[in-house]
């Protein structure tokens, strides 16, 4: 600059007659209802036309320009429009200092200066909004500055800006009234509103629950004050001074960090929301159609919990548990991560006691407490900063006000520890009842050369998604390598990088399987007809998904070379060839010895003489010691009964036919399972 620069706006301010009052640019005016309101900083303000505007708006306004002529002149205008606006004589083009700049809005019209323009979030307070207006190049005879050095590209101006969220862009020509119209290119952005441990509502997408990042972006804000004429929950909180909340959240398919942000964070989980309970009284959750949501069943292990049009879901909180002494009991659930590009959405509204209630039970003459009394303040603050950092130790839960040791679910797993993954795992993850028992076997008698010597499968091929329920340790050292591990998911949430083995079964026999699987079982028998077993099935079993959503993510896996696919069908007919392919996924030498050996292991003969292992033993265990399940009831995996899906109601089949032609035909082109099946077997 910045003499000439300086001396160039003076003398254009200088010989400007102009007396009338400096008008604000009619963009300014248009958008101010959806400006917010606040602090203002006008950038370049000339003679102030929108410094004054604002501060008539009751914004309190700084503005700064290079020209002492042009400042002179707008606090003329301000005088005798009758505000304040505090002018200051910079040049933006020079190293300005910033870092004190707080605003809740910034402007700066027809004024290049793209060093500025990029640093101006930080200048911006959370929610703050920038709009800039400049002159565009590309339009010959537009009015406004002849030399392109002063206009800005069309499509540039949102590039220009970093860390802002770009609310509006308008290009194009506008015209005044003047002969020629004005080329412009115009920008609102705006700066996302960060919860931080001082200021826990707003936008945030590095959650840890459980010590794990989330796959989510959540925005919470708080609900407004309402009253109520019940005294005693007006004592308790929920008057004026509540601090219940809204929140709205959006799991993406993808990270939803910034990829050039991500060095700084924890790793992301493996959910799109970990298991958890709302440390509220109540929740009301609206869900959009995705599903995803599960809740631990203390029967059944986690359960999907569907959408249902006009339904909410209502869970119960910590709060609600100790006000109730354990009457009700806190729902633990989670989210699993999603696949679709369009994301999920949820809000949930989580009705919290007032900040300095105490929370104690309410007891009945007679009853003792089962919690200790504590502060909403502190459990909530503690909480919250759980969410931003991992202490490394399990996240605040409301056990720890737990008077008597009584033994309470999941978080009494002590010898728990997750699946971290290594190198070279193998994970088995066919649908549920789709052949992952049998693959377990194969492999686990490939790898070992042959060993019997334990009393479940799933012991030797742990399972993440029933380790909680056992307080297994998924890392413990496995008998053989390379490790192997048994799921039902689909490939989205299995860690990638590993070797995969599926096998993928027509779905209506799954759904007779299934349920004979659980009738009798975990279903007392005859409990719930054929015809209503449908959501358990859509379920896939614990840590599973619905049918669709496996077979595709796996299908689209067909032609990978981590992935060994076939469909049960062909491997129960194909031992052999799949023992060959097996072993040479994990990089297993077969002699011809070994080969026999894992075939007469793996026939239908040797497994049914061998049931109690294939039986789910650990599972049946825990039911049985938590639930009261009795542990004989017949789970097994190796079912006398076949699975004909002839047996299907009709209903349940064209639930299914239904399914298949609108979700599976139009993606793969295969009218059926025997098709899809033919495809992928034929390959060899
Ligand atoms: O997204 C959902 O369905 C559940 C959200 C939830 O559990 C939470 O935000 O606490
Ligand atoms: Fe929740």
């Amino acid at each position: 600059m910045s003499d000439t620069d300086q001396q160039k706006w003076d003398q254009r301010y200088t010989q400007q007659v102009q007396r009338e009052t400096p008008s604000p640019a009619p963009w300014l005016v248009e958008m101010l209802p959806e400006l917010p309101a606040g602090t203002a900083l006008d950038l370049a303000c000339g003679r102030g036309g929108n410094a004054i505007y604002l501060a008539g708006r009751g914004y309190t306004v700084d503005a700064i320009d290079i020209s002492p002529v042009g400042l002179q002149l707008a606090q003329e205008a301000a005088l005798s429009a009758g505000v304040k606006v505090n002018f200051s004589c910079q040049d933006l083009l020079a190293d300005v200092q910033i870092s004190n700049w707080h605003y809740d809005l910034i402007v700066m019209y027809h004024f290049m200066a793209p060093a500025l323009l990029a640093r101006l979030h930080e200048a911006l307070r959370p929610g703050g909004v920038l709009m800039v207006e400049q002159h565009m190049s590309g339009f010959p005879g537009a009015a406004g500055p002849g030399s392109d050095r002063f206009r800005i590209a069309p499509g540039e101006l949102a590039q220009a800006v970093c860390g802002l969220e770009v609310v509006r862009v308008e290009e194009g020509l506008f015209s005044r009234g003047e002969a020629a119209p004005f080329a412009l290119s115009r920008l609102l952005a705006r700066r996302a509103v960060y919860r931080d441990e001082q200021n826990p509502l707003g936008y945030y997408d590095r959650e840890l629950t459980k010590q794990k990042r989330d796959q989510k972006e959540v925005f919470d804000f708080k609900a407004g004050g309402h009253q109520s004429s019940n005294p005693v929950l007006c004592d308790k909180g929920f008057g004026d001074r509540h601090t219940s909340a809204a929140r709205l959240n959006y799991y993406p398919a993808e990270d939803p960090v910034p990829a050039a942000e991500r060095a700084d964070v924890s790793a992301l989980g493996d959910l799109a929301l970990h298991h958890h309970t709302d440390p509220g009284a109540i929740t009301l959750l609206l869900q959009d159609d995705h599903g995803g949501l599960q809740a631990l069943s203390k029967t059944d292990g986690w359960i999907n919990v569907p959408p249902q049009p006009g339904t909410i879901v209502v869970n119960v909180g910590d709060v609600l548990q100790v006000w109730t002494n354990d009457r009700c009991t806190a729902g633990v659930h989670r989210v699993l991560s999603v696949a679709s590009s369009r994301g999920r959405y949820s809000t949930p509204f989580f009705y919290q006691p007032r900040v300095d209630a105490l929370v104690e039970p309410w007891l009945a003459a007679d009853e003792t407490p089962h919690y200790n009394s504590f502060s909403w303040r502190d459990y909530i603050r503690g909480r919250v900063t759980d969410n931003f950092a991992d202490y490394g130790e399990s996240d605040i839960q409301i056990d720890r006000y737990r008077i008597a040791a009584e033994a309470q679910s999941y978080d009494e797993a002590p010898n728990y520890k997750s699946y971290t993954p290594q190198s070279g795992d193998v994970f088995i993850s066919s649908w549920a009842k789709s052949g992952t028992t049998l693959l377990q076997q194969m492999f686990h008698q490939l790898r070992t050369g042959g060993d019997m010597d334990f009393d479940d499968i799933s012991r030797m091929t742990p399972w993440e998604d029933t380790a909680l329920m056992l307080d297994f340790d998924m890392t413990v050292q496995q008998v053989a390598s390379p490790r192997g591990f048994k799921s039902h998911r689909d490939y989205q949430r299995l860690p990638p990088g590993m070797r995969y083995i599926v096998s993928l079964r027509d779905p209506k026999e799954t759904y007779v399987s299934f349920y004979r699987f659980m009738d009798g079982w975990q279903i007392e028998p005859g409990a719930i007809p054929m015809e209503d077993f449908l959501p358990i099935w859509m379920s896939g079993g614990p840590g599973g998904c619905d049918y669709v959503t496996h077979l595709l993510s796996w299908y689209a896996r067909r032609n990978e070379a981590d992935t060994l696919l076939a469909s049960y069908q062909w491997v129960v007919k194909n031992r052999a060839e799949m023992i060959r392919r097996m072993a040479e996924l994990c990089g297993i030498e077969l002699t011809p010895e070994l080969a026999d050996l894992v075939l007469h292991r793996t026939s239908r003969e040797y497994m049914v003489e061998h049931k109690d292992k294939f039986d789910d033993a650990m599972v049946s265990a825990a039911l049985e010691r938590k639930h009261g399940i009795p542990a004989d009831s017949d789970s097994s995996k190796v079912q006398a009964q076949g699975s004909d899906a002839k047996v299907l109601p009709d209903s349940v089949a064209q639930a299914i036919d239904a399914m298949w032609a609108d979700q599976v035909a139009p993606v793969t082109g295969h009218a059926d399972f025997a098709s899809l099946a033919r495809s992928i077997d034929e390959r060899g």
